[in-house]
């Protein structure tokens, strides 16, 4: 097969998203996803997207570059749609930042694997949704290995907040500006968040994408994570209420 016939085939999976001062993003999808949850199978949508960095790149251009581009040095950024999530009239998302440790290896020093799996089950039994997985949101933004190095300090007593204002870092480094463009393109009507994140309500706010009401995700506590907890309500402003308080109880 010769290349013009691949860029035919993958021509109407690939869309440019443009806007005016921001560099373009390319965007995959959909690839159907059947995903194993519990004792559940969902065949989500499957997207990923790639900010080019460059916001004159078209289709051609990252077609042609991707081979030199290195990009598992740099991983991107994907979201599962789950139903018809364009047109539904309720739909519930996730902005999940990725947590290598809880995600991937199930460690309990924090809750993100649980609220990973547990959104993608509520996303499913809600009908329409879609959980954003963000890959360039390590550790709040800081980075893998910064986030190896903010645990080492977490373990002489400062805390998760501490830990990364003492290399560095500003407390929380996340942007959920990408994210917000691949939402906008895939749906126009507010959606309902699974957080309990005040900032992540916010950034979706602003532009008047939410709903009037949010979905708090609280569990999976234990002596492990209790600390890092804590920490997120009393100084990172997350929201405490009943779900909280059961919780954490
Ligand atoms: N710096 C740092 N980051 C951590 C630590 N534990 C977990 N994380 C990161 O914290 C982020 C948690 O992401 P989320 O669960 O999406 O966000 P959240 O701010 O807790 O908000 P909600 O879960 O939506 O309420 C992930 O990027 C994790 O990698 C830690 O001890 N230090």
């Amino acid at each position: 097969m010769n290349s013009d016939q691949i860029r035919k085939l993958l021509d109407n999976k690939l869309t440019i998203l443009q806007q005016p001062e921001c560099p373009n993003i390319g965007l995959v999808g959909p690839v159907r996803l059947p995903v194993q949850l519990e004792d559940n199978e969902a065949v989500f949508k499957w997207y990923t997207w790639l900010n080019t960095g460059n916001s004159f790149m078209d289709k051609n251009d990252i077609l042609e570059s991707l081979s030199q581009a290195d990009l598992a040095s740099y991983q991107q950024s994907s979201v599962l749609v789950y139903g018809d999530f364009a047109n539904s009239e309720h739909a519930l998302i996730r902005m999940h930042s990725i947590c290598h440790t809880g995600d991937i290896f199930g460690s309990k020093r924090c809750d993100c694997g649980y609220q990973l799996r547990k959104s993608m089950r509520m996303i499913v039994e809600h009908g329409s949704g879609a959980l954003f997985y963000l890959a360039n949101h390590e550790g709040r933004g800081i980075g893998l290995f910064s986030k190896s190095l903010a645990y080492l300090l977490q373990e002489e007593g400062y805390d998760t907040v501490e830990a990364n204002l003492s290399l560095g870092f500003a407390d929380d480094q996340r942007s959920y500006e990408e994210a917000i463009r691949v939402l906008q393109s895939l749906r126009q009507k507010p959606v309902t968040l699974i957080t309990n994140n005040p900032r992540k309500l916010e950034s979706l706010r602003e532009r008047g994408l939410l709903t009037d009401h949010h979905v708090s995700i609280w569990g999976d506590v234990s002596e492990h994570n209790n600390r890092y907890l804590a920490t997120k309500i009393e100084k990172s402003g997350h929201i405490y209420d009943s779900l909280a308080e059961t919780a954490l109880l």
